[in-house]
């Protein structure tokens, strides 16, 4: 089932908490929106589900496959939910909770209660709880009691899943275990599934396509890989992982500020240039191009990679840096280690505004060489 929502918006009172979106979501498809608190990824999924009505717009439209369910209320629109908080019933058994929407359908579209049984147990094995059909959700941990909210959404066998930060009250291993479910339940049956989340982790290992967010807009719609390797504006950018930032003066193609120096071909005046963590390189001496001196505070191995922690006076916030096991035993890295920061890439947003939708001019440079590539305008 295809979602299509045209000129989508809501204020609350006189705040705006959508300007007009226009969104398409293809048929099978796991959408994650993601973005900060108060972006208005509740808002949009809420207005999906019937929830919420956008504003009055002649161009407002939402249409589930070729059917306009604009004003169609929320229990006609065919949609499975899962929220944060398990809102199970608690005074249910885990049978009674999957099979509840089941037994309060219209007698004439009820099923027999063999046929209920057999649906409950097909779904309860699919989220490997068969062996818990009579406990109460009390007796559940919280991964189980998301399992079983997930096997009563699909009870009604819908043909979107709405679900909004349905593995956010959850501890990290538990989020992981369940994301897989989710995937994996998702595939196997197909439906079209769209979930809120403000982890870009999740969001990036879940979603076939990423719907990023800020302040009732979106910034933009890509797939994981994409987002990452071409985000399209410097919130982007920052919202999806780690950045190291260098504020200076260029003068002559040089960036100065206090005592750190590197060469970029950028234009005279104030600049900024942004690096995320793995595309700072760690030497024991400075290059040609830049003199960047800095001091290890932190030194954390995590997992193939150690992550480093470097402090410099001409720096507003820490960098971090995320280097190879072998590369860090070559340069005995420990806290207190003086080094020097070799940017091999950078990324420049010419209007500095977060919301700009300007793409970025990336530096490229190859430390070994000391050659300097320039691809102005272009996005990594
Ligand atoms: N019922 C409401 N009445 C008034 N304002 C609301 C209401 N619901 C949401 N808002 C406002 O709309 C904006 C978007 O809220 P929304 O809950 O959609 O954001 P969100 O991205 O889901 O945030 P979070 O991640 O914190 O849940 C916020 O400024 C919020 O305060």
């Amino acid at each position: 089932m295809s979602i299509r929502l045209d000129h989508i918006q809501k204020h609350f009172g006189r705040s705006q908490a959508l300007s007009p979106i226009d969104l398409d979501i293809n048929s099978g498809e796991l959408i994650g929106l993601l973005g900060p608190s108060g972006s208005g990824k509740t808002t949009l999924l809420r207005i999906i589900a019937g929830l919420e009505t956008p504003d009055d717009h002649p161009d407002c439209r939402i249409l589930f496959g070729e059917r306009d369910v604009t004003h169609v209320h929320v229990r006609d629109r065919r949609i499975g939910f899962v929220f944060q908080h398990y809102a199970l019933f608690r005074h249910m058994s885990v049978f009674d909770n999957v099979a509840f929407g089941l037994t309060v359908l219209p007698r004439r579209e009820r099923p027999s209660s063999g046929e209920i049984r057999s649906r409950v147990m097909q779904l309860l094995e699919m989220v490997q709880l068969s062996h818990l059909a009579e406990r109460f959700p009390a007796q559940l941990s919280g991964g189980q009691q998301q399992r079983v909210s997930l096997a009563r959404a699909l009870a009604l066998k819908p043909e979107v899943l709405l679900l909004d930060e349905p593995f956010g009250a959850l501890d990290a291993k538990v989020r992981q275990e369940l994301r897989r479910w989710l995937r994996h339940l998702h595939d196997e049956l197909g439906f079209t599934s769209v979930f809120v989340t403000h982890d870009q982790e999740e969001a990036l290992e879940l979603s076939d396509r990423v719907v990023v967010m800020s302040n009732g807009r979106i910034e933009q719609i890509d797939t994981p890989e994409t987002l990452y390797r071409q985000p399209r504006n410097r919130f982007v950018f920052e919202f999806l992982g780690d950045v190291n930032h260098l504020e200076g003066e260029v003068r002559g193609g040089v960036l100065t500020c206090g005592e750190a120096r590197l060469t970029l071909d950028l234009d005279d005046g104030p600049q900024e240039i942004l690096l995320r963590p793995h595309e700072v390189q760690v030497a024991a001496a400075p290059s040609a191009d830049a003199h960047l001196p800095a001091v290890v505070t932190a030194v954390v191995p995590v997992g193939a990679e150690v992550r480093i922690e470097l402090n410099a006076d001409w720096m507003d916030e820490p960098w971090m840096a995320t280097l190879s096991h072998g590369d860090a035993e070559r340069l005995a890295l420990g806290r207190g280690s003086r080094v020097y920061a070799l940017p091999r890439r950078w990324h420049h947003y010419p209007d500095s505004r977060p919301d700009s939708q300007q793409p970025d001019v990336s530096g490229d440079r190859s430390a070994k060489s000391g050659a300097k590539r320039r691809e102005s305008g272009a996005t990594v």
